[in-house]
């Protein structure tokens, strides 16, 4: 499918390829990001959707390929700094730190990357926590949060450094269909308002079709497909078609979430 050309690509990657020993997982994998946008990666187990957001990440390097960002390559240095400052990562397992609270876990990225005074970072670090609505709980550990609050939490630290894109890891993995249709509308919801281009990988279609600009679909470690999640649900190409046809099973959850039941964070 071809990018729209008029909306410019923040996120450009270009024949990646990354091989472990004999297991090659990502044989020339392409994927086109819109500044803004929110695109989900999907893609049976196994396929290697984490190890090319790594990829994106600069956790893992891949073997052969391009990732431009705002038209610079990754691998030039300065290049490289730069993509760090502006993006974040957001884990599976949202990795906060037990031992600190609400508040110190939102306020560490800023102490780490960014040189700016002691009352502007609790200042900031407060409006994180109340845009994702976690004021009320600044003080308390990530162990005294529910598990969708700790979520919030995650996106509230990824977000406190102002990022123009935003890296999802499975942010679904281990929840009942309500909690992942809520924490897709969560996604989409503050992706919105804060304006951050989002990369999503995934195995849960129906609530990445809902709640997506983009799709693609990762298989034999290309990009099989890309497009609008429209143009995914009408195309008739056989991989697509079998994916399509594995993934049916939920879609009980797609009638939940189209009821519009789960529009507030406090569902998650
Ligand atoms: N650090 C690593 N060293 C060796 N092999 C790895 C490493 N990371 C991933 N792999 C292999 O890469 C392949 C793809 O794994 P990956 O976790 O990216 O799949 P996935 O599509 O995210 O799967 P799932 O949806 O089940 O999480 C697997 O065969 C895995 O064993």
């Amino acid at each position: 499918m071809m990018p729209d050309p008029t909306q410019e690509l923040l996120l450009q990657v270009q024949g990646v390829h990354k091989r472990f020993g004999d297991n090659v997982v990502l044989a020339g994998a392409d994927l086109d990001v819109p500044r803004g946008s929110l695109v989900t990666v999907m893609g049976r187990s196994g396929a290697g959707k984490s190890v090319f957001l790594k990829c994106l990440a600069d956790v893992i390097r891949p073997d052969e390929g391009r990732i431009l960002f705002d038209g610079k390559e990754l691998a030039a240095g300065a290049a490289r700094a730069d993509f760090r400052r502006r993006c974040s990562f957001l884990f599976q397992s949202n990795a906060l730190f037990d031992s600190l609270t609400a508040l110190e876990n939102v306020a560490l990225p800023l102490e780490q990357t960014l040189d700016i005074s002691e009352k502007e970072i609790r200042e900031r670090s407060r409006e994180a926590l109340r845009q994702l609505e976690l004021e009320a709980h600044q003080d308390r550990y990530p162990s005294q949060l529910s598990g969708g609050m700790q979520k919030r939490l995650a996106l509230a630290r990824a977000i406190v450094t102002r990022p123009e894109l935003v890296l999802f890891d499975e942010p679904t993995a281990g929840l009942d269909p309500l909690r992942r249709n809520a924490v897709f509308v969560m996604i989409a919801r503050y992706q919105r308002q804060f304006g951050f281009t989002a990369v999503v990988v995934t195995h849960d279609v129906p609530e990445a079709l809902i709640a997506s600009d983009r799709v693609a679909l990762l298989d034999q470690g290309r990009m099989h497909f890309q497009g609008t999640p429209a143009q995914f649900s009408a195309s008739s190409d056989s991989v697509v078609v079998s994916f399509r046809d594995n993934t049916a099973a939920l879609s009980t959850s797609l009638a939940a979430i189209r009821s519009g039941a789960l529009l507030h964070s406090e569902d998650v």
